[in-house]
């Protein structure tokens, strides 16, 4: 399904936290959002997964507006990997995971064999299969991040929506996570902050700074050492991957004072 941000503004307080934003993402694509602390990301992806309605501008999915689809409904097409859905609710793994299938089922039904059976995938497929019978209170940041992927896996979207899905994977789940990514038929749309991940894994990036769009293209494109100077403020040096080409950033930090004499 396509995923269309048009005009998406959202103000809190006369300030606009995005502004104007236009962006699509198709079948198949990865799309990267990134940009600085503060710059609208997560503002701008909340409005996909519906945990904000935009102030001005639609989301569209197939070129419906969302906000004339029931919740329930969009819940059927777009999950979403987010900080936000850490529980204080002592639950365990399984439990969660299966709480992906609620938009599927019909009035208050219990979960049928073929839910169980697409939750017991989406765990072995995320490797939280074995945690199945833990409290999610009792895991780690990098296991709860797994659950929370094999839950919007669960729900069996046609778009995923994923916010700082690294932040605590080591880097052997960072991989299998970025190789799902690249794998998935899915529509992905996805904030990172390690841009040599968002470099390696998305067809396009599209950079925020201040609530707007400043850039939109393919990462090669994108990852000037002009705009990480002008967006982020950092001297990085853009190099490619040796083997896939990839734009790979390297930080030109000046050696400290000390370094420099001795
Ligand atoms: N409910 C709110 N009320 C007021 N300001 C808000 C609200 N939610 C977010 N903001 C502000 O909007 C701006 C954008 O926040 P957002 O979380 O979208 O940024 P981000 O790019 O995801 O940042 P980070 O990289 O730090 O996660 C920030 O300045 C934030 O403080």
């Amino acid at each position: 399904m396509e995923v269309a941000l048009t005009g998406v503004t959202v103000e809190v307080a006369g300030r606009a936290l995005v502004d104007r934003l236009e962006l699509t993402a198709v079948a198949g694509e990865v799309v990267g959002v990134v940009g600085p602390n503060g710059s609208g990301k997560s503002t701008a992806l909340r409005c996909v997964y519906r945990a904000l309605r935009p102030t001005a501008g639609a989301v569209l999915l197939d070129g419906a507006d969302l906000a004339g689809i029931g919740l329930r409904e969009s819940a059927r097409h777009i999950a979403a990997m987010t900080q936000d859905q850490q529980t204080d609710l002592d639950f365990t793994v399984t439990e969660i995971v299966q709480l992906g299938r609620t938009p599927h089922l019909r009035g208050n039904r219990a979960l049928g064999r073929s839910d169980l059976e697409i939750c017991r995938a989406a765990m072995e497929q995320t490797g939280v299969d074995r945690l199945a019978d833990r409290s999610v209170l009792t895991l780690s940041g990098g296991e709860r991040q797994r659950v929370a992927l094999a839950r919007a896996l669960a729900q069996q979207p046609s778009v995923l929506v994923l916010d700082e899905p690294t932040n605590h994977l080591d880097l052997r789940h960072q991989a299998e996570l970025l190789r799902l990514l690249q794998t998935t038929e899915l529509t992905v749309l996805v904030a990172l902050h390690d841009l040599n991940l968002a470099a390696a894994v998305c067809d396009r990036l599209a950079v925020l700074d201040n609530g707007r769009i400043v850039a939109v293209g393919t990462p090669d494109t994108v990852l000037t050492p002009e705009l990480l100077r002008d967006v982020f403020g950092v001297a990085m040096t853009v190099v490619a991957h040796p083997t896939t080409g990839v734009p790979q950033l390297l930080h030109d930090l000046a050696p400290t004072i000390s370094e420099a004499h001795s």
